[in-house]
């Protein structure tokens, strides 16, 4: 969880691994990438593109593209090149993301991301693929969670002006997150799971007590 607004993010290698990577950083950093070729996904991304091989460079004219640079990531399809940029980045204490290659300082995570969480899941270099189905098991199973999250918000506000215990609040607010009807209400909207909660949790209660 880094505050990468204005920082250099820049990236070796075009293909489709250096395009994830890309898209990853591209909402918050100002984005580099250099290469040979370019996948067709950069076309959509906001992000500056330079085409060069980096084997016909030597390591100061290399140095030279990575100085300044907050975070590099190499994601050519050579380790050897991918290394050797880790070993530069090293000497110049740049933070490094190896996407082949020797360990660099870094992994990316798979991302699940609403507008009221973020979910980061990591095997740790084990397995990728492991990490990807967790992201997308918990965007299946859990579609809704910026609205409930939302209406817990909005229902834990709400309990927090009622003459309840904190056990009290923490049984209500627990039992919401499984109640079914809840959750079919969420499919329509918060405003609607609000009303059943009222309905099935509140009814008779009001901040006064009355
Ligand atoms: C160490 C790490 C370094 C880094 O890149 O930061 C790394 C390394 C490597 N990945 C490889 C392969 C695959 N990577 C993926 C997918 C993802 N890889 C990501 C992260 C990481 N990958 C870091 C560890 C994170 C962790 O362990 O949790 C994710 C989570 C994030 C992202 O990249 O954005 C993203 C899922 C995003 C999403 O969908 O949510 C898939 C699955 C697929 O694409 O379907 C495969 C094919 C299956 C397989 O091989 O497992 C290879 C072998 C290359 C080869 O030789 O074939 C290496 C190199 C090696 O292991 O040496
Ligand atoms: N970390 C991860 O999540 C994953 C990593 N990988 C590994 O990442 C690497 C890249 O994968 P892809 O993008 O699928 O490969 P790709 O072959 O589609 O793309 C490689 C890119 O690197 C560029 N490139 C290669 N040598 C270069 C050089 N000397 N100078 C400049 N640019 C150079 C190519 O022009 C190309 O744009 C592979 O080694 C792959 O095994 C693969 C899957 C996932």
């Amino acid at each position: 969880m880094l505050d990468l607004s204005g920082r250099s993010v820049r990236i070796f290698g075009g293909g489709e691994v250096g395009a994830r990577k890309a898209a990853f950083f591209a909402d918050e950093a100002a984005v580099q990438i250099f290469s040979r070729s370019f996948s067709s996904r950069f076309s959509s991304l906001p992000v500056t593109s330079q085409v060069l091989d980096v084997e016909l460079l030597d390591d100061q004219t290399l140095g030279d593209l990575i100085k300044g640079a907050f975070l590099v990531v190499a994601a050519t399809s050579s380790p050897d090149q991918n290394n050797r940029i880790g070993r530069i980045c090293r000497d110049l204490g740049v933070l490094f993301n190896n996407a082949d290659g020797e360990q660099g300082d870094l992994q990316l995570p798979a991302v699940a991301r609403g507008e009221q969480y973020l979910i980061a899941v990591s095997t740790g270099g084990s397995s990728p693929a492991v990490a990807r189905y967790i992201r997308e098991t918990i965007e299946r199973e859990v579609p809704c969670l910026d609205r409930m999250i939302l209406l817990q918000r909005e229902v834990r506000g709400a309990l927090k002006q009622l003459p309840l215990s904190s056990d009290e609040r923490r049984r209500i607010l627990s039992a919401i997150l499984r109640d079914s009807a809840v959750n079919s209400a969420l499919n329509t909207g918060v405003d609607q799971a609000v009303a059943v909660v009222w309905t099935r949790y509140l009814q008779g209660r009001s901040p006064d007590g009355c």
